[in-house]
Order: structure tokens, then sequence, then C-alpha cells
């Protein structure tokens, strides 16, 4: 079933149209991010979902009762304010101590409830944010760059906590990412947006598609090769909650596929 989708979506900003007709489903547990030049609509596309942004044309439709967990592109914390992170987590609603350590636990930053945001590390900031949208018990994840500022290593530890979240939880994810490689590797489905939906599907097909080569580059399909990891999953079996199935090429014991086996 649906939790969230649209039809024929378009948003224009004062007679510019950003995005145009975009049609767009997520099922429960499924994690689907999308990708696109600067500009191209990615962040207006997450914006009009949530209904932060009214539409020109289409409509977007909610499973009933659905919890949307959400991750901004940016948050600007002034630093001459001080803001302990346990008062941050309970903005704007008020959650108990034993919530907080919860999730703050649950993404691996277990002892900065009383550090100050300003002071925390990007890796840091950005799984606070997470605890923060992980405390709405959310049926999806909406992360609008969440890796933004991280170096490799701290881009990768982030995508593998948020298919973590998707095990445990069996929460929905959709992210708008730049990190192309980790995309390709850590999503079910990707949508390549450029103001309209360029192409979408499994990683490897829309790697392998004209459009997204065109827009990224003909090297980009080969070094994505080495990190495609294809994804059956059955989020109920193996032990992070799904199990994988691997094509030929890309074994665990193959010498490159070590990124996300
Ligand atoms: N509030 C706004 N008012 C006017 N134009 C806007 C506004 N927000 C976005 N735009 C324009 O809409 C287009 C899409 O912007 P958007 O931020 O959605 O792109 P994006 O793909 O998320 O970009 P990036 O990868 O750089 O974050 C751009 O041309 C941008 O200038």
């Amino acid at each position: 079933m649906s939790l969230l989708s649209a039809e024929g979506l378009s948003v224009t900003y004062g007679g510019v149209t950003a995005i145009r007709d975009v049609d767009f489903t997520i099922g429960r547990g499924e994690i689907v991010t999308v990708v696109g030049p600067n500009g191209s609509g990615k962040s207006t596309f997450l914006r009009a979902l949530l209904g932060m942004i009214p539409a020109m044309a289409g409509s977007v439709t909610r499973a009933p009762g659905l919890r949307i967990g959400y991750v901004p592109q940016r948050l600007h914390i002034d630093a001459a304010l001080p803001l302990p992170v346990r008062r941050f987590l309970s903005l704007p609603v008020r959650n108990s101590a034993a919530d907080m350590a919860r999730v703050l636990k649950q993404v691996g930053v277990p002892d900065v409830a009383d550090q100050d945001m300003a002071g925390l590390s990007g890796g840091q900031f950005q799984r606070v944010l997470l605890a923060r949208a992980l405390l709405t018990k959310p049926d999806i994840l909406v992360l609008d760059e969440p890796t933004q500022g991280l170096d490799q290593p701290g881009v990768a530890a982030f995508y593998r906590l948020i298919e973590e979240m998707r095990a445990t939880l069996g929460c929905a994810v959709l992210s708008v990412s730049h990190d192309l490689h980790v995309v390709m590797s850590a999503s079910d489905r990707v949508i390549c947006l450029n103001g309209h939906i360029c192409c979408e599907g499994a990683p490897r097909v829309v790697s392998n598609a004209p459009e997204y080569r065109a827009l990224f580059g003909l090297g980009t399909g080969g070094a994505l090769a080495l990190y495609q990891h294809d994804h059956d999953h059955d989020h109920d079996g193996g032990a992070h909650g799904h199990a994988h199935a691997h094509d030929p090429d890309t074994r665990d014991d193959a010498p490159q596929q070590n990124a996300r086996a």
C-alpha cells in the first residue's frame, strides 16, 4: 500500500516552473532517493509532497494517520544562543528524557544530550536531526540532503544508519542526495529529477539510463558499477531484517564489492 503519493504534481515560483507533472509513490519500508543537478527541483518536490509549499497543479495523497519525520536541508542555529541537544529535541513538542535517550542511542550519539547544538560536529549534528525526526515514530523519514558537509566515511556511516532505521523501525525513507555512489548502493529505487522525472527505477536501471548519463556524465555508470548492490528485499528476513539477492557480477566475494555488502 502506498504511504505517500503524488499525481501530476507541478510547482511554480512567480510563474517559473520548478517541477512539472511529477508522479510518485512510496510504500512501507521502501528506500527511495531523488537525485538531480542543482536547481532541478528536488527540495521543491519534497516540500510540495509535505504540503510546505502549494502545488500549482496535481495532487498529493497521504495514507490516513501517516506520521512523517522530516530532516530539512539546512537548519541554522545561532551559535550565540545556547541550545542544549535535549532542549532542541523538545522543540516544538516536549519529549520525555527516556524517549530522547532512546533516539540518541538509536542514532549512535548517546552522550550528547547535555552538549550545545552549536558545539556538535557535522556528523553528530546530522544524527541529532535524525533523532529528532525519529521522535515522531515516523512511518516515513523524509531527508533533504542529510549528509551535506560530511566526509565520505561520514556519508557512508549515515546511510548505513538509515538502512538500520528502516530495518528496525520498518519506516520508509525518501531522501534527496548528491552522494551518487552511496545512493546507488543504499536505495531500492532512484528517481532522477530535472524539473520533471527523467528516469526512475532500480539503481542499476537508472545508472544505465541515457537520461541519467546525460545529466551526470558517462563515466559515472562505470564507477557506479563498483557499488551496485541489488536489493531484493524481504523485510522480515535476514540478519538485518532483509534478504539480499546479488547479481553474479556483484557477489559478496567480488573484490570491489565492499562498499555496502
Ligand atoms: N522560494 C523560492 N522562490 C523562487 N524560486 C525558488 C524558490 N525555491 C526554489 N526556487 C527555484 O526553483 C528551482 C528548483 O529549486 P530547488 O531548491 O527545488 O532545487 P534543488 O534540486 O533542490 O537544488 P539543490 O540541489 O541546489 O539543492 C530553482 O531554479 C530555484 O531557484
